[in-house]
């Protein structure tokens, strides 16, 4: 078998206190540091007295340059990393506090690459985290997996099918179906889109905005494609300059003065997407105005 994903860190037993009421904070990080030691001596400050407030029902997309600590921030949320400093609280709860299964049993992580047992089938995927627990009889586990799977789109005759045997989109429904099998309040999705052909990749937008509405879910997003952005964004928080420069609505980060927010959305792919939607366009930012850091456009920018 492949070794541990690291999803199965994210997916035990449900306790703990109730939900906040929709719209107030669901996760609060208060002064974070992250600093790591650079080889050779010296250390790196990623993330510097960073402020962020995830409120509950809103689809949260993370954006930022290569190396910011979007990662680093996600893992410290689902309790993966230590802050250096700084208090993470998740639906009432210091993460601090938590032990891992606990943290875990409020978040739903799908990872970039779905992270899949390559040894498993599918139905065997979805279903590990609720096995693991051990706290319903196999008959139980495998209708709540099957249900999962025909809510992402599967069939059941995929249940079978091993992960080596299934296209890109199949294997991030699988692995979303795998977050979702504890019924958590939390979902976070680390490039969701990434690796799909255009119309896998809307077809996955279209599955994750059926899937929030319908669970009610809180929703934190890192992605670089502006489609899934645009798509699914109730807002947007821009990491740079070692802390979160904004958290606020799509039109309040586009009129937002950053040369991070500048060269991001202001490619012909960000254009065209604003346009779609119907928002004004920003003046044209200075040619030599790309920051260091900053990723490549996505989708034929
Ligand atoms: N365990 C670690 N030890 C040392 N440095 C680390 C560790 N984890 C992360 N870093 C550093 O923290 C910084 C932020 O990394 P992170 O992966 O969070 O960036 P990111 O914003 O997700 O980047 P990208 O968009 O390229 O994926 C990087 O400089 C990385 O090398």
């Amino acid at each position: 078998m492949n070794a541990l994903p690291e999803s199965q860190a994210v997916a035990t037993p449900k306790t703990g206190p109730g939900l906040p009421a929709a719209g107030q904070p669901l996760i609060e990080v208060k002064g974070l540091w992250s600093v790591f030691p650079v080889v050779g001596g010296g250390e790196v400050v990623v993330h510097k007295d960073l402020d962020l407030t995830v409120l509950r029902g809103e689809v949260l997309t993370l954006v930022g340059g290569s190396g910011t600590g979007k990662t680093v921030l996600l893992r410290q949320i689902l309790g993966l990393n230590t802050p250096a400093k700084g208090t993470i609280t998740v639906l009432g709860q210091p993460v601090s506090q938590l032990t891992r299964e606990g943290a875990a049993a409020r978040v739903g992580m799908l990872f970039q690459q779905g992270a899949l047992f390559s040894a498993f089938n599918v139905l065997d995927n979805i279903a590990f985290p609720l096995r693991e627990t051990g706290a319903l009889p196999p008959e139980l586990v495998r209708e709540a997996a099957m249900i999962k799977l025909e809510m992402v789109g599967l069939k059941p005759g995929d249940a079978t099918k091993m992960p080596a045997d299934l296209s890109g989109g199949m294997i991030k429904r699988v692995a979303l179906a795998r977050a979702l099998i504890m019924d958590p309040p939390l979902l976070m999705l680390d490039e969701p889109t990434a690796g799909l052909d255009p119309d896998s990749s809307d077809a996955f937008v279209t599955l994750l905005r059926s899937v929030h509405e319908e669970l009610g879910l809180t929703v934190v997003m890192v992605t670089h494609d502006l489609d899934t952005l645009f798509a699914l964004s109730s807002r947007v928080a821009v990491l740079a300059d070692q802390h979160v420069i904004i958290n606020a609505p799509v039109k309040e980060v586009l009129a937002f003065d950053h040369p991070f927010i500048r060269h991001f959305f202001l490619g012909d792919r960000g254009l065209r997407a604003m346009e779609d939607l119907h928002i004004q366009r920003p003046s044209t930012p200075a040619a030599d105005d790309t920051p260091a850091g900053a990723p490549a456009p996505q989708k034929g920018q």
